[in-house]
Parts: structure tokens; C-alpha cells; sequence
């Protein structure tokens, strides 16, 4: 039961208050429509004067205070405006959790996403993309409806303790009575609260687990359906979905059991009450109609409280692990440091450079310049360090040894943010949305003209091809650029590099998928733009070495100067 509280109150309390305010006023104003039922079984019963009894003195005491004759018709008349009052406030309290649970659902959604963006790179890079997916969508959902059925569990126990109360007020065997209702059921049914806990377990890990095999089979489809592959994958999906499949049967088994364990249960224990009130206890038939209605209400809210909380027992697997989740991925925050801005195009220096990737040392004692407005390649084997060295000048990772420098400026002491605006970053493996070209160059930025992004895709190569698309650059170029060559992707992903108009530009294989012919137009395209812009290249391709002002090569961790051939 800590867990309901816990979820509850996790994100603050004065909403929290209303609803349960709200929800067990609707509860308490019911009660009072129960209590208006004690006289009116003594007037139906043709008693002329009721026999004292706690309640019906209360009843008695309210109509006299409210000038109010004691009929049938009064007393029906309260009936009908207590059960009025009661949906007034269980709609008041039902909109209060309707508002709070998509509040809730949307912000964690926010905070979460707002935290993966703005994560340091070392820990992103590092991260299974299905563990933010699974998050943000059904973790998001599953939790909302955890949050949900804690306020509802919490309202429920509190009507659940005002009808004890009241039935205490009754007469002391009936409160045995209702201790008895209430540990019945909830023992009862204990059982089937473990099944429930076992499967919002697994169902959160199995989901999980499935999200994964499903993100890395679809991203890897081609080469697997190329290879013959495919059913490796399909048996793969097939062992998640079984343990996914038992995982859900047996949450909706224990949901169901205990809805069918719950009324025979509640039958046998009102029969059994009914045959010792008036067999071994002579109760007052009045006292026992009344208290088996009452008894049934306890036994609904009862019914409330064990059927949310075995909806918070299978969901707050999702709860705490979006909680953990956002926690983790907070702590991993990206600081950008807010110094000075470098003039422009700057130059950058690597002074006795070391990095070291956890548990792997990628270089020692990096001497490199990249000399404001020249273009500058770094050549060397594959897992040299090449792309290591574009990501520590974009700051990306910091230096493990030495300094780098922007103008003579540590890295750290710049204004991170205002720096990599200035960067166009070509990656090896460049990301394109499934929309349409001219989004894809301007990723939505609404300052961004027309004319601006036909001349980035003109100085990218890429208009020849564009205009005969349907459309132009209004064409939709598929999943991850599925519709286009490899080649025109990459000629995408430099134009929406050239778009800012960077004074830094790094090309990381940006021309390894094209012919020699178009690799060495955009190589010249490239030398065109130095002057005003300080260019990184890196590759295998030798018309890159041609092309540069200097050339360095990394190798075993060592960076040293190569020839370079201006064109
Ligand atoms: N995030 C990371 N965590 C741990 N090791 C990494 C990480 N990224 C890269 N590495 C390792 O660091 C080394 C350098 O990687 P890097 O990507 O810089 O090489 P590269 O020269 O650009 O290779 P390629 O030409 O194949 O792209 C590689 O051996 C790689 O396995």
C-alpha cells in the first residue's frame, strides 16, 4: 500500500488533495443517503415510533434542524439529493483525475524527452534506443494509469474507513461484521495480488526486451532479408511474444479471479451474517436490512480499493522505471560552458592531446592545427581515431590530457552553445526523416528560406537530382531516405550542413558513397568554401588529400603530419 501513497504524492499534493477531497465528499454524501434508508425501513414497517437507535437519532436531529417532517417523502426526497450531490462530486472528482492523469502522462513525456536532449554525448551514445522509445510510449501510458488507480485506490480506502466508522456507530457485531467483509476479501484474493505483481514484472521487462529485438531487427532488415537471415530474427520476436503473451495472461487471469472470488465470497459471508444476527445474536430486523445494505457498500469500496490496487501492482514496474529512468538521464546532463565566443573562422589547436574511451585509449600526446579558412584532412586506418578527433573539436567528448583550443581559447572556456552553431557536421552515418526534403535541410527551422535551401542543395550536388523528384524538395523521401541512393542521401546531409552557413565545416565521409566523379566535384565544392570557413575532412579517399591545406594521419594512438597536394 506505501507504493499507492508514494505514486500518488510523487508529483506534488495540492491537486492530489482535491481529488481525494472531491472523491470522498461524493463518498461521504452517499453515506448519508444510506443513513436516510434506516428510518424509512421503520415507517415502511409501520412503526409509528421508531426505536431509538444512534441513527436514526441523527436522522431525527438533522430534519429538526432543518424544519423537516419526518415522511416517507422527506426522507426520499434526501435520498434522491444525496445521490444528486454524490455523481456532483464523483464527475468533479472523475474530471480532477482525468485532468491530472494527462497532465501527468504529458509532462513525464516532456521531462523525459527534454532530459535525452540535452544529455551529455558519451552517455546517449552508449544508450539501446528501445529503452527511450519503450519509455516515452507504453512506460508513459502504463505509469499515467498507475497514477490513476493510485488516486482512486486512495479515495476508495478512505470511504472504505468512513462506512467502518459508520458501522461501528451501527452496533459493535455489525462492525465485527464489517472487519469480517473486509479481511475476507482482501486475504481472499492475496494470491492473486502476487500473480499481478509477477506479471507487471515481467510485462514491463518482456516489452521491453521485444522493443529492442524489433529496433535492431528493422534497422538491420535489408542485409538480413539479403543473407537469408530473417527467420533468425522471426524466432528471436516469437520467444519475446510467448513471454509476453503468459505474462498478460496471467495478469488478465489474476484480474478476473479475483472479480469471480470477490461475490461468492461476499454472498456467503452476508448469509452467514444474516443467519447470526437473527439466529444467535436477535438482532433488531431493521438493524439487519440496514446493515446488510451498508455491508454491501462496504464491501464495493472494498472492491475499489483491491481492484486499483492491483492495477498500481502491475503498473509501477513502468512507474519507477520512467522515475529511475528520467533520474539517470538528468544526472547525465550536458553542461555547456557560457564563456567568450571565438572570432570566426577560428582556428583550432590540439596541444599533447590524450583521449581515452572508457577502458580504451584511442590517443597520446595530439599536436594538430586546423588553421582558420584552410581545409585540413586526417587520414588513417579504420578505428584510428578520426571521427574521435571531429567530436572532440565539436566538444562532444573532452580531452582526457592536453588542451584544445579555439582561437587560443580552452575549449571549456567558450561559449559551447554559440560554437556549435557554427558548425555544419556531416556524419558517417547521417539521419534523415521520413518527410519531406526541404524539412529534412531545414529540420524546422521557419527562418530558413526557399531560396536558402536550393542553394545549399545546389552547392551540395544535390539539385540535379531533386528537380526531377515529384515535387522538388517537397518530396517525401521515405523511412531514413529509404526512396533515395545512398549517394543522395549523402548529398542531403551536406546541404543541411551547408545550410547554417558554417564557419567550422566537418565532412566524416561525406563522400565515401560517391562515384569518383561527384566525390571530387564536391571535394572542389569544398576547397571553393575555405577563405571564410575552416574545413575538417576525414577519410580514406586520396582526392581528399589533394584537396587539403594539410593532411594529418593517425595511427596506434600517434597523430603525425602527411603530404598534401592543393588541386
Ligand atoms: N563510444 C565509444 N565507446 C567506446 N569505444 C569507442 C566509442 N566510439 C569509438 N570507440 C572506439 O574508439 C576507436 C576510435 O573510433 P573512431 O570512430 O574515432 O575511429 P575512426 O578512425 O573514425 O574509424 P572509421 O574509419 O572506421 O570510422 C575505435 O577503436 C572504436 O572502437
Amino acid at each position: 500500500m506505501r507504493d499507492v501513497f508514494k505514486i500518488f504524492f510523487h508529483t506534488g499534493w495540492r491537486q492530489q488533495l482535491l481529488i481525494v477531497f472531491a472523491l470522498m465528499v461524493s463518498g461521504l454524501v452517499e453515506i448519508v443517503g444510506i443513513a436516510t434508508l434506516w428510518p424509512i425501513v421503520g415507517l415502511l414497517g409501520g412503526e409509528t415510533h421508531m426505536k431509538s437507535h444512534a441513527i436514526d437519532e441523527y436522522v431525527r436531529w438533522g430534519l429538526a434542524e432543518l424544519n423537516l417532517p419526518l415522511t416517507i417523502e422527506v426522507l426520499l426526497l434526501i435520498i434522491v439529493g444525496a445521490a444528486t450531490l454524490s455523481f456532483v462530486f464523483g464527475t468533479a472528482g472523475s474530471v480532477f483525475v482525468g485532468r491530472s492523469v494527462a497532465n501527468f502522462g504529458t509532462s513525464v513525456r516532456l521531462q523525459l524527452i527534454d532530459a535525452m536532449v540535452h544529455a551529455k554525448w558519451s552517455y546517449f551514445v552508449a544508450q539501446p534506443v528501445a529503452r527511450y522509445t519503450a519509455a516515452v510510449n507504453s512506460d508513459a501510458d502504463r505509469a499515467s494509469v498507475a497514477f490513476k488507480a493510485s488516486a482512486l485506490c486512495l479515495s476508495g480506502l478512505i470511504q472504505t474507513l468512513v462506512l467502518m466508522g459508520m458501522a461501528l456507530f451501527v452496533s459493535w457485531p455489525f462492525f465485527l461484521g464489517a472487519v469480517a467483509v473486509v479481511a475476507v476479501l482482501w486475504l481472499g484474493v492475496g494470491r492473486y495480488m502476487r500473480m499481478a505483481k509477477k506479471a507487471g514484472r515481467g510485462k514491463s521487462k518482456h516489452n521491453l526486451a521485444l522493443l529492442h529485438a524489433v529496433t535492431d531487427a528493422l534497422t538491420n532488415v535489408k542485409a538480413l532479408k539479403a543473407m537469408n537471415r530473417h527467420s533468425f530474427i522471426g524466432h528471436t520476436f516469437a520467444v519475446h511474444v510467448e513471454r509476453l503473451r503468459r505474462a498478460t495472461q496471467a495478469e488478465t487471469y489474476s484480474t478476473s479471479a479475483v472479480r469471480a472470488v470477490q461475490e461468492p465470497l461476499f454472498t456467503i459471508l452476508i448469509l452467514g451474517g444474516l443467519f447470526i444476527g437473527h439466529s444467535v445474536l436477535g438482532m433488531d430486523l431493521r438493524v439487519m436490512l440496514g446493515s446488510t445494505l451498508l455491508l454491501k457498500r462496504v464491501a464495493d469500496s472494498i472492491g475499489t480499493v483491491r481492484s486499483n490496487y492491483q492495477r498500481v501492482v502491475l503498473e509501477r514496474p513502468s512507474f519507477w522505471h520512467l522515475q529511475h529512468l528520467l533520474q539517470e538521464v538528468r544526472a547525465n546532463r550536458e553542461h555547456l560552458s557560457s564563456g567568450k565566443m571565438p572570432s570566426l573562422p577560428a582556428t583550432i589547436e590540439f596541444s599533447d592531446v590524450g583521449f581515452a574511451y572508457p577502458g580504451k585509449q584511442v590517443m597520446r600526446g595530439a599536436n594538430v592545427t586546423l588553421a582558420a579558412g584552410e581545409l585540413t584532412t586526417i587520414i588513417g586506418p579504420s578505428g584510428a581515431g578520426k571521427t574521435t578527433i571531429a567530436d572532440l573539436v565539436a566538444g562532444l567528448h573532452q580531452a582526457t590530457d592536453g588542451t584544445v583550443k579555439i582561437n587560443g581559447l580552452p575549449l571549456q572556456e567558450i561559449d559551447m552553445a554559440g560554437w556549435r552553431r557554427q558548425l555544419g557536421y556531416i556524419p558517417q552515418d547521417s539521419i534523415l526523416f521520413n518527410d519531406t526534403i526541404i524539412n529534412n535541410i531545414t529540420l524546422g527551422d521557419p527562418t530558413v528560406s526557399r531560396g536558402q535551401v536550393e542553394a545549399a542543395l545546389k552547392a551540395a550536388d544535390a539539385w540535379g537530382f531533386v528537380s526531377k523528384l515529384p515535387g522538388e524538395m517537397d518530396f517525401t523521401i521515405g523511412v531514413r531516405g529509404s526512396l533515395l541512393s545512398g549517394g543522395q542521401r549523402q548529398r542531403l546531409a551536406i546541404a543541411r550542413a551547408l545550410i547554417g552557413d558554417p564557419k567550422l565545416l566537418i565532412l566524416d565521409e561525406a563522400t565515401s558513397a560517391l562515384d569518383k566523379k561527384t566525390a571530387k566535384e564536391i571535394s572542389r565544392a569544398a576547397r571553393a568554401l575555405t577563405g571564410s570557413r575552416t574545413i575538417l575532412a576525414i577519410t580514406h579517399q586520396a582526392l581528399w588529400v589533394r584537396a587539403a591545406d594539410r593532411v594529418y594521419e593517425i595511427r596506434d594512438g600517434k597523430v603525425t603530419t602527411a603530404p598534401a597536394g592543393v588541386n
